[in-house]
């Protein structure tokens, strides 16, 4: 077989942008990336986005697990509105089939296991804020990894406020501005993290979970 054949063959089956999310876990239990979906996608999610929260379609966002929530203004501020994994949506089917390839490929090269994903739509409106916390439950270990994804627009800037910060392992903090289409993933049962008060404009996001049985 050729040399080009070769890699052409093992690249059809590593993905370059995967492969550094998988080392940065490795590393540091966290990643973020900002070109994982196409800024189009990005455009079309955050209008869809708007024209939800501005219809009223979403509601404030609870603590606890889907089966015992409470709502506590002191912890978190967002509000929130769950997404069909196997909607008909045309912008949303398209943003799970990239979040399965990317299961496909965590299952395939590194045994994860991943059975299940649930994801949300989320807006912080001005003022508000999610306190410092771990997203695994002591009654539901099955989260094992924390996707956040952006879809603020291009002027987002820390001014803005709404830093997602990381309590990293080394015992150092990492902040994250929630530029648009840049995605975090990181170890639920391991990092805690907070999103900093909004300073000012709505703070735009989809945050979701992938799971094990
Ligand atoms: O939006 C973020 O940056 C993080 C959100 C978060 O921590 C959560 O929803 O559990
Ligand atoms: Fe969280």
């Amino acid at each position: 077989m050729t040399k080009s054949l070769l890699s052409e063959l093992v690249s059809a089956k590593t993905n370059s942008t995967y492969e550094a999310i998988i080392n940065d876990l490795q590393l540091k239990h966290f990643s973020c990336v900002d070109h994982f979906f196409k800024p189009e996608l990005i455009n079309q999610l955050r209008q869809q986005l708007l024209d939800k929260y501005q219809q009223d379609d979403l509601k404030k966002a609870a603590i606890g697990n889907r089966t015992n929530e409470t709502i506590i203004n002191s912890i978190r501020g967002d509000y929130i509105q769950w997404i069909n994994h196997q909607s008909k949506n045309t912008i949303e089917a398209a943003f799970f089939n990239k979040i399965n390839q990317f299961i496909e490929y965590l299952n395939r090269t590194c045994f994860m296991g991943i059975l299940h994903r649930e994801f949300h739509y989320a807006v912080y409106p001005e003022g508000t804020f999610y306190k410092r916390h771990l997203d695994s439950f002591q009654s539901d270990q099955r989260r094992k990894l924390s996707m956040v994804l952006y879809l603020n627009d291009h002027h987002w800037s820390i001014k803005n406020g709404g830093e997602l910060v990381i309590y990293t392992h080394q015992n150092t903090t990492e902040t994250i501005i929630p530029k648009p289409g840049r995605l975090v993933v990181f170890e639920s049962q391991l990092l805690e993290h907070e999103v900093k008060k909004v300073n000012s404009g709505k703070r735009l996001s989809i945050t979701g979970w992938l799971k094990t049985r």
